[in-house]
């Protein structure tokens, strides 16, 4: 059971946004994407996730191909938090976490007491019980971040598409948000998660997956991919990197 891309590709006029992209997303695993600005990341997760009607190639969720999938079949299975995504319904914290729930609801149906339970516990989760009455459209950037993914998380679905989660969180916030995606992970989830800091990918992710020009360059254990050569053609750059309490970490120090 996985989710197992073979061969994507995003066309776009006569060039390719991304191309040949092949991957697997395991089950008890947090998998990143990263990549420069424009590298392709969004691209590549929104085509996994159905969004892109011109893409090519082929997805397979847990053996079964995505295509043959109704988008409600679809929606029971993966979840999809879009980058920086704006809040402009007049709903409270509460309302828009419960979103999360919609697909599991009939045409007219109202939320079941187990949906409820469920938005409940995703608000505590994530430290937002104080404001769940508040209006959506009055939130910070960061409250706004962590209620979205709120909505994402309250689907309980077995396979999580995250597009840079942590990008307006404060430091806390972050690692509060990256060890709930890996407890999540680990209790038997496949998350792909879209990061630009590379200390919370060398530290935190399972599998790290590095996009360039459209294209995928590396993909393994951090320790692996997260090397000097691959962060230059990635980045253009040179790490700092070291060891503190058996985690490696890694900071950008140069340009080169
Ligand atoms: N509809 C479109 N028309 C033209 N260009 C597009 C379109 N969609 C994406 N692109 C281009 O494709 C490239 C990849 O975009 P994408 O959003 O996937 O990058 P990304 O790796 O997620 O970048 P970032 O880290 O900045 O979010 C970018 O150069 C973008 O401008």
């Amino acid at each position: 059971m996985s989710l197992i891309v073979r061969k994507l590709s995003v066309p776009l006029g006569e060039c390719h946004i991304v191309e040949d992209a092949s991957l697997t997303v395991e089950p008890g695993n947090l998998t990143g994407l990263i990549g420069a600005n424009g590298a392709g990341k969004s691209t590549l997760m929104r085509a996994i996730a159905g969004l892109l009607p011109d893409a090519k190639g082929e997805v397979r969720l847990d053996d079964i191909t995505t295509a043959s999938l109704t988008p409600r079949q679809l929606a029971h299975r993966l979840a999809y938090l879009p980058q920086g995504q704006q809040v402009d319904w007049s709903l409270t914290v509460r309302d828009v976490v419960g979103l999360g729930r919609f697909p599991f609801q009939g045409r007219f149906g109202r939320p079941s007491a187990e949906d409820r339970a469920i938005v409940e516990d995703t608000i505590g989760r994530l430290g937002l019980s104080a404001i769940a009455e508040r209006a959506a459209t009055s939130l910070s950037g960061g409250e706004r971040a962590l209620v979205l993914l709120g909505r994402a998380l309250a689907a309980r679905t077995p396979y999580l598409f995250a597009d840079e989660p942590t990008a307006a969180l404060d430091p806390a916030r972050q690692l509060e948000v990256i060890d709930l995606l890996s407890a999540e992970a680990k209790s038997g989830k496949g998350i792909l998660v879209v990061l630009h800091d590379l200390n919370l990918a060398s530290r935190y992710l399972d599998q790290v997956i590095v996009m360039h020009r459209g294209r995928i360059i590396a993909d393994g254990p951090p320790a692996e991919v997260l090397c000097e050569d691959t962060l230059q053609t990635a980045y253009g750059i040179t790490p700092l990197t070291g060891e503190s309490d058996g985690q490696r970490w890694l900071i950008p120090w140069r340009r080169t």
